[in-house]
């Protein structure tokens, strides 16, 4: 997806998605809706030119280069929305490698996880993220992302403050 490098200091969020998600809007319609992710992607970059944020959305099928973009992100700092897909209920390894996102981690599910099968509602990432997000639809995406801006310092964001932060 497209490459949004901030040029002039400003937060950079990453709008991580994991295996099926490039399917949004074709996939499963009546639990997952309509919208595609580049139509998430759209909505996110007039959201960002609001904020004053950058907002890079990128997907992927492959464990290991989705933990190569949170490793990344550790490394520059950078707070994460993470939509993990299947990996939510599988990933160990995953798991591992957010731990050391420090500048925040929103778990973002489309649908209401625990709404649905059994095996949905175990999470490896819950314990590891900032806070969770789930069932509203792909707007989820959008307060995610108001959430992390506002907890960064950028103007405009719903989350100034996380509960314990
Ligand atoms: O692929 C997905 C999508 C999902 O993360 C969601 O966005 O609702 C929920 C997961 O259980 C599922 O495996």
């Amino acid at each position: 997806m497209s490459d949004h490098a901030a040029a002039d200091g400003a937060t950079t969020i990453l709008v991580l998605n994991g295996p099926n998600l490039g399917r949004l809007g074709r996939r499963q319609p009546e639990v997952y809706g309509s919208t595609t992710l580049a139509d998430v992607e759209a909505r996110l970059q007039r959201l960002a030119a609001e904020l004053g944020v950058v907002v890079e959305l990128r997907q992927t099928d492959a464990e290991h280069e989705m933990i190569g973009w949170v490793h990344a992100a550790a490394d520059a700092g950078w707070p994460v929305v993470l939509n993990p897909g299947g990996w939510t209920h599988t990933s160990v390894a995953l798991r591992d490698a957010c731990v050391e996102l420090s500048a925040g981690l929103v778990e973002l599910h489309v649908s209401n996880v625990h709404a649905r099968e059994d095996f949905r509602r175990h999470s490896y990432i819950t314990p590891v993220a900032t806070g969770v997000v789930a069932g509203l639809g792909v707007q989820g995406y959008e307060l995610a992302v108001r959430f992390l801006a506002g907890r960064a310092g950028s103007v405009g964001g719903v989350g100034g403050v996380a509960p314990g932060a």
